[in-house]
């Protein structure tokens, strides 16, 4: 145990001593005395509470103080700027991050503290309040605030060499991302992009203003409050028991199949969305679905897609797929699918056409891949 953790639960008994026993006075002494503690020992963490705002004293585990303080952050303005002030920022330029190489040999983005941004803005003759377009987007495992940044109005050639970094198109870098940089990365993109298209209310035509945390924004004229938007879509990898349904669009790199997919219709339940998918695209009816996993997905927009598992009868596998929306649809193997997986690079142009699968960091290769390590667990247990 780590000395913070000694002091947090010696803080956290005081405070559980004191609720239900204290007079009311006592117990917002012994709060105010846990508030000015806890900043004090938080101040190494770059963690700070204003003082206006709400300081919670109880404390949790670590996951749990980080949503709680994240949320705190959306909540109080005040705290937030105290939060960016002491936070991680990292950079794009018109929706295009700013990456570095790592050691490993990927990718991920340039964490800059608040002083590294104010002092290149400043160099760039740019006003420093544009500090405060930042918006949150999450907390790392060490406490540390992480808020994103588009510096658009700069010279993207400058930042990039100020920061020793370099502007790459997302679409370009998504894979190259390591495990917790892409997932990072692509929400701010997309928090970004929001906070870009909604500057303005649709039922007003009036200028809307988003809160520090950048979470929402409001129109004081309509007293609308905008949230950020995804589009739920579906995903679903069907098997007859023994193969899996794969299918391609005309747009999918050659020789790349994936899992089918669509959007969600208004109004529509998970199940639901998935059956009319399937039915519009390939013909077939599904017999049972189970879910699987999520995935956040920043492309074309920002998609909640939703990954599920679905079986066909043996008996209905014959396919009749809507050449307007598919290109191809097939049934595959588990040997098929196994020599998929293990091709690792997109093939170059001029290279003989194989049959690849969507890379890791998709939902369709998680998908893929369950079916294909259940295959093969079946058919050892069945000796
Ligand atoms: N992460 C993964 O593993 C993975 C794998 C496959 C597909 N996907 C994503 O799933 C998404 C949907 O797949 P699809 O293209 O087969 O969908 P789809 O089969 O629903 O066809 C796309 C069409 O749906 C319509 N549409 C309806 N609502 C829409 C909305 N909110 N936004 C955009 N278009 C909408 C448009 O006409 C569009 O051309 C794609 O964006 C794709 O990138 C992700
Ligand atoms: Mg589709």
């Amino acid at each position: 145990m780590n000395i913070l953790q000694k002091h947090k639960n010696r803080l956290c008994v005081q405070a559980e001593a004191a609720e239900p026993h204290q007079s009311s006075s006592d117990q917002s002494g012994l709060i105010q005395q846990v508030r000015s503690r806890m900043a004090s020992l938080l101040r190494p963490l770059r963690i700070f509470f204003p003082a206006r705002c709400c300081v919670p004293t109880r404390f949790y585990s670590g996951f749990v103080s980080r949503m709680r303080f994240l949320n705190s952050l959306k909540e109080c303005d005040e705290a937030c700027v105290a939060a960016l002030q002491n936070a991680h920022i990292f950079l794009f330029h018109r929706l295009v991050p700013l990456l570095q190489q790592t050691g490993r040999g990927n990718l991920s983005p340039v964490f800059l503290t608040y002083s590294d941004v104010q002092s290149v803005l400043q160099k760039l003759g740019s006003d420093e309040s544009l500090l405060k377009e930042s918006i949150l987007v999450g907390c790392s495992d060490q406490n540390q605030a992480q808020f994103c940044l588009d510096v658009g109005e700069l010279d993207q050639a400058a930042v990039a060499e100020e920061f020793k970094g370099c502007f790459m198109d997302l679409r370009k870098a998504f894979f190259l991302l390591n495990g917790s940089g892409a997932p990072l990365v692509a929400k701010a993109q997309a928090l970004l992009r929001w906070h870009q298209i909604n500057r303005f209310c649709g039922a007003t035509g009036q200028p809307t203003q988003r809160n520090q945390a950048g979470s929402q924004r409001v129109c004081s004229s309509s007293s609308i409050i905008y949230y950020p938007k995804m589009s739920p879509v579906v995903i679903v990898l069907v098997s007859d028991g023994k193969r899996c349904l794969l299918g391609r669009q005309s747009s999918f790199p050659r020789g790349m199949y994936s899992a089918l997919a669509g959007f969600c219709d208004m109004g529509e339940t998970l199940e639901e969305a998935l059956c009319r998918e399937v039915a519009e695209e390939v013909g077939v009816e599904l017999q049972s679905i189970s879910y699987s996993s999520s995935q956040h997905w920043p492309f074309p927009h920002s998609s909640f897609m939703l990954g599920c598992h679905a079986t066909v009868s043996p008996a209905h596998t014959q396919l009749n797929v809507d050449l307007s929306e598919l290109e191809d649809a097939r049934w595959f193997t588990v040997e098929e699918i196994s020599s998929g997986l293990q091709v690792k690079t997109t093939p170059r142009r001029g290279d003989p056409p194989s049959f690849w699968l969507p890379p890791k960091h998709t939902l369709a290769n998680r998908l893929i891949t369950e079916w294909r390590d259940r295959q093969r667990n079946s058919k050892d247990s069945m000796g």
